[in-house]
């Protein structure tokens, strides 16, 4: 957020308000080298007139352990935090980025009484980003120009959507006629690693950190320029993909109101069936969590 400028206050709120301090103070160092911002460690009352908050707090993966069993510790959390931030009078934007991030958007969205557009899950941002980056590594083309996306649960049901991958314009089927590769071997190859690559740096640095946070910044930019970019965000779904009640990733259009509209693609049946039971799993988490 503070290499790109994205907005002119930060505030750092943690239960652990040392943490929050240090933070605070170790980022204001960085001040000469980047754009102008006002960042300290703050409390819940400082969340009154801000523009969005973004909600990272709580407890994350142990190796081996999957998203959807921190739902208990998490929701917990996640009730006292929001209904502090609402009390605060805060009246914008949340994106929750916390794991499972599709259900505790869901509770998000249940404790704070705000319209469901106004609350954003980083949802697949991260997953779209990871498939972007393999597929170009294994093509030999920058990133940028792989149009991909992961959708469903930020989780182990997600599914990647390659009907509607292209490269630079050119889709998918169309480019492997084109180059005899990559086979669907390597595809199912490079999806595994998009879906576990949690596991894998869980394993290796016992959290995952970079990625989430140019994933978050690159959503609270859109939201703040209110650029109206598609990005594979969790978001409730009122009919679309005829699903209804679970916030779940799909691309969708963030401009300066939030979630400004869900983008519907014609998916392939089998992508459809996977993202129906990749929501089935979801709402059966939601449910432990909000069983009416
Ligand atoms: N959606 C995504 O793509 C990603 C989600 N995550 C999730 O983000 C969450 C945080 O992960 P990390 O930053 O690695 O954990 P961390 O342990 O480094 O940071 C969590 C922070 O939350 C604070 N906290 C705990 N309870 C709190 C409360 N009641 N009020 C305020 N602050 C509280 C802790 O003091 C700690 O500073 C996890 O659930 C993790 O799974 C992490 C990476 C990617
Ligand atoms: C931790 C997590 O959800 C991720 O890196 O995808």
């Amino acid at each position: 957020m503070l290499n790109q400028g994205a907005a002119s206050e930060l505030v750092i709120i943690d239960v652990n308000h040392k943490k929050a301090e240090g933070d605070a103070m170790d980022l204001n160092h960085g001040l000469s080298f980047s754009s102008n911002m006002r960042i300290w460690a703050g409390d819940y009352s400082d969340c009154k007139d801000a523009d969005i908050v973004v909600i990272t707090a709580g407890a994350n993966q142990g190796p081996g352990e999957t998203r959807l069993d921190l739902i208990e510790k998490n929701a917990a959390i996640f009730k006292s935090i929001v209904t502090a931030v609402m009390q605060s009078g805060f009246d914008g934007i949340f994106i929750v980025a916390t794991n499972p991030v599709d259900v505790l958007t869901y509770a998000t969205w249940k404790y704070s009484g705000l319209p469901a557009h106004r609350i954003i899950g980083s949802g697949t941002i991260l997953d779209s980003a990871r498939l972007r980056f393999e597929l170009g590594s294994e093509l030999n083309v920058d990133p940028r120009n792989v149009h991909a996306y992961i959708m469903g649960e930020h989780g182990d049901t997600e599914l990647p959507v390659w009907s509607h991958v292209n490269i630079g314009g050119q889709p998918l089927k169309d480019y492997i006629h084109a180059h005899g590769k990559p086979s669907q071997e390597t595809l199912n190859t490079i999806f595994t690693n998009v879906r576990d690559a949690a596991y894998h740096i869980i394993e290796r640095k016992g959290a995952t950190y970079y990625g989430i946070a140019m994933g978050l910044a690159r959503l609270t930019t859109a939201v703040l320029r209110n650029e109206n970019s598609v990005l594979s965000i969790s978001a409730l779904l009122e009919g679309q993909y005829g699903l209804n009640d679970v916030y779940i990733g799909v691309p969708a259009v963030i401009s300066r109101e939030g979630i400004k509209e869900v983008v519907e693609l014609k998916l392939e049946q089998e992508e459809l069936d996977k993202l129906h039971h990749s929501a089935d799993v979801l709402k059966k988490a939601i449910h432990t969590v909000f069983p009416n």
